[in-house]
């Protein structure tokens, strides 16, 4: 009889541990990411949820444990590898790339995904060169307008209000064609009304691309309209993993994450 291996989960993470010094941000944390769903990651500040995220981007380095991108270990690429095998992240603050408009830093995402051709073409700008360029311009144009982001491209991220940049930061995750998004709090210090356009980029990038997604949120509502399933850090480990709801009629999540007994917080 043949038997055929289910095709390995996009992303998979087993006894994670990190310590900067003293401190023991992450300890023996495993998740899986899988096909097909939104993830979400909860937690208060502090719990080690931003470190887990940076530890798949590589910009952190796990003290131990697995991290498998469709079945290949990470740990030991660079930033730009884990790019290049289909890694995109949104930051927390949109300040990071405050100085380019939104036009350039989608097209920073082109060109870690894929030059097609070498630094000379680019610099005295043959035939191939100018090709390349317009195609990437044309898919950061097309992740903008997936976004809905609707200030001029060609205005610096740092002149933008919040809500804009941060749009600008997910179509600059999106136009690098990701196997996996991973966005860290796409709704900090939004307004509602701009949080609620983010929550609808989500979705249409999700709708579209059909990549699955871990998200880093403190904002609840969002979380419960886009997490099919979600996980509680407390102090660098796990508590808790299921239906966010369902989550939060436990005593030990609510006081974790809100600080109070759900009896408490009804009363
Ligand atoms: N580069 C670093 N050097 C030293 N300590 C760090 C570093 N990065 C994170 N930490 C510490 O690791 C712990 C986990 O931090 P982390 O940023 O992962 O938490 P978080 O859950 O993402 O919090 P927040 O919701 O505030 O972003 C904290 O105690 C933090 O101070």
């Amino acid at each position: 009889m043949i038997t055929t291996e289910p095709p390995p989960d996009p992303l998979r993470i087993t006894d994670l541990e990190v310590r900067f010094g003293g401190i023991r941000a992450v300890q023996g944390v495993s998740l899986t990411l899988r096909r097909d769903e939104v993830l979400g990651l909860l937690g208060q500040n502090g719990a080690g949820k931003t470190t887990v995220v940076n530890c798949v981007s590589r910009s952190v380095d796990a003290s131990s444990g697995r991290i498998e991108l469709f079945g290949r270990d990470i740990r030991r690429m660079k930033p730009f590898q884990v790019t290049r095998a289909g890694v995109s992240r949104t930051y927390q603050t949109a300040a990071v790339f405050g100085a380019l408009t939104a036009l350039q830093v989608g097209m920073l995402a082109r060109d870690a995904h894929d030059r097609r051709a070498t630094a000379v073409e680019y610099a005295l700008r043959l035939p191939r060169a100018r090709r390349h360029e317009r195609q990437a311009r044309a898919s950061v144009t097309q992740a903008l307008e997936l976004v809905g982001f609707s200030a001029p491209v060609n205005r610096r991220l740092g002149e933008l209000t919040y809500g804009q940049a941060k749009l600008a930061d997910l179509a600059r995750a999106v136009a690098g064609e990701p196997r996996i998004l991973l966005l860290d709090e796409p709704a900090s210090g939004l307004s509602v009304r701009e949080r609620d356009q983010m929550a609808e980029a989500i979705q249409r990038v999700r709708r579209e691309l059909g990549v699955p997604v871990l998200i880093i949120e403190h904002d609840m509502e969002l979380m419960q309209r886009l997490c099919d399933r979600t996980i509680v850090m407390d102090t660098g480990r796990i508590l808790a993993e299921g239906r966010l709801d369902e989550l939060l009629t436990r005593p030990d999540v609510a006081v974790s994450l809100l600080g109070v007994t759900p009896q408490e917080a009804a009363g």
